[in-house]
């Protein structure tokens, strides 16, 4: 067999970990940019975050109300209520002056500092304020006894100083925000979004904005795929389609593999005679890492180091490029940015309707998921074959159903991938 019809038919099939396990020996970590707070929302954190100060870092007041010294309100009630002297009023964002001695309250706000001396707040509903004209000889009734400690969170109370709060690799989302800003990072050190050359290949296809013409489709995968990259936190450029000439492609890529991490193609990797990845692979300088993977739909999905820069080329069908942008483009930019666990965490849920054509290798079903009882079942979205586009709008997740056996009954257990 000479060596171009080994590549279209000889291939050596891998399993999707051993594929993913080649794509990550390539994987360069992305560069570090600092991004205004405000701006980071959605970003990968390229450092740990740890706490560099307590939280509160004063003893702070959970209500309004009076900062008491619980000992002396001992038995107060509605009927015997304690009186005490009111020595100062304490606004949020203030510091008291005064320590608190027996038989002495103050006044004091949502988030004030409570002052020394006091062990206890008394909320205001459960007071009587008593005052003289001249607002000179305050005094308040406390109608209820509370304990020591009631209404205060103590210093650290909800984050110690030192604490780790955030692992590098972490999506930057409302709750991250906010302890950022808490901590002070008005910028916050980011990985730079992994820059994503998209390519289509195919002669049968149209822009966008063409109007139809026999026997040619419009361009879908490339804004698919965007999207995808996009999602991903990637930044993605699509480029022009490729037409069926290997010499065209050869040019194309190698011209824009040193401006970009990662390059993604749609199409041309099966046995056809116009499959042009196929040829390129056949001639070019890079290494091919792997062009046969034991999954469906994708099988011929292939993926080669070139320039010391990862193309992976993903089969033309829309459901397979799709499937295959999940599987491989995802972690890898995930990993690129640092990512622990760049697959994500695969849930268990039920399946929802019998799947009953057994496959030679793993397949992996665009999922709609829905939630019963607590329960998660799962049915594919709509026909799963990779050349339909229509129903990946409905898929909320990718299933996962082992190689061979004789179809999966309804109730039985998978697992299943977010991909929304
Ligand atoms: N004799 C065989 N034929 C095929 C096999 C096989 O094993 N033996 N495998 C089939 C499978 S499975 C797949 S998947 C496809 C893979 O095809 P390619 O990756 O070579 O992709 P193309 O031939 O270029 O296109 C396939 C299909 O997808 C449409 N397409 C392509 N690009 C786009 C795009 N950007 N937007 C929308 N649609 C696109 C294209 O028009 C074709 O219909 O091969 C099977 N054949
Ligand atoms: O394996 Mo094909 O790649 O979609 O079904
Ligand atoms: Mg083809």
């Amino acid at each position: 067999m000479n060596s171009e019809l080994k590549l279209r038919f000889g291939r050596q099939v891998i399993s999707v970990d051993e594929a993913r396990a080649k794509l990550y020996e390539y994987c360069q970590p992305a560069k570090v940019e600092a991004v205004p707070l405000e701006r980071s929302i959605g970003r990968t954190l390229a450092v740990d975050i740890y706490a560099n100060h307590n939280v509160p870092h004063f003893r702070r007041s959970g209500v309004d109300g009076y900062a008491v010294r619980s000992k002396d309100i001992l038995t107060a009630s509605p009927e015997t209520p304690a009186l005490l002297q009111v020595i100062e009023r304490i606004p949020s964002g203030t510091v008291p002056t005064r320590t608190i001695g027996a038989g002495m309250a103050a006044r004091i706000m949502t988030g004030a500092p409570v002052p020394d001396g006091a062990d206890a707040v008394v909320m205001l509903e459960m007071t009587d304020s008593l005052q003289d004209e001249a607002q000179t000889n305050a005094h308040v009734r406390i109608k209820k006894n509370v304990q020591a400690g009631s209404n205060i969170t103590p210093i650290a109370g909800e984050i110690a100083h030192g604490d780790a709060l955030i692992a590098k690799g972490s999506q930057i989302g409302a709750g991250e925000i906010a302890i950022l800003a808490t901590f002070g990072f008005s910028e916050v050190s980011v990985f730079c979004k992994p820059t994503v050359a998209i390519f289509s290949t195919g002669s049968e296809l149209l822009q966008v904005e063409q109007r139809l013409q026999p026997g040619k489709i419009r361009n879908s995968n490339s804004y698919m795929l965007a999207a995808q990259v996009e999602a991903a936190g990637g930044s993605a450029q699509i480029m022009p389609v490729l037409s069926d000439d290997p010499r065209h492609v050869q040019a194309a890529l190698e011209a824009i593999l040193p401006d970009v991490d990662l390059v993604l193609t749609s199409g041309g990797v099966s046995v056809g005679d116009y499959d042009v990845l196929v040829d390129l692979f056949g001639h070019f300088e890079g290494k091919l890492l792997f062009n046969k993977v034991a999954m469906r739909p994708g099988t011929p999905t292939s993926a080669a180091v070139w320039k010391g820069k990862l193309l992976l080329a993903l089969s033309g069908n829309p459901g397979a490029s799709f499937v295959g942008f999940e599987l491989f483009a995802k972690p890898l930019m995930k990993a690129m940015m640092g990512s622990q666990q760049p697959v994500g965490e695969a849930h268990t849920a039920f399946l929802d309707v019998p799947y009953d054509k057994p496959s030679a290798y793993p397949r992996y079903i665009r999922g709609t998921t829905r939630l019963e009882a607590g329960t998660v079942w799962v049915r594919p979205a709509g026909i799963d074959k990779s050349s339909i586009m229509v129903s990946i709008k409905d898929a909320d997740c990718l299933i996962c159903l082992p190689a061979g056996g004789s179809g999966y009954a309804r109730g039985d257990r998978v697992q299943v991938w977010a991909t929304k």
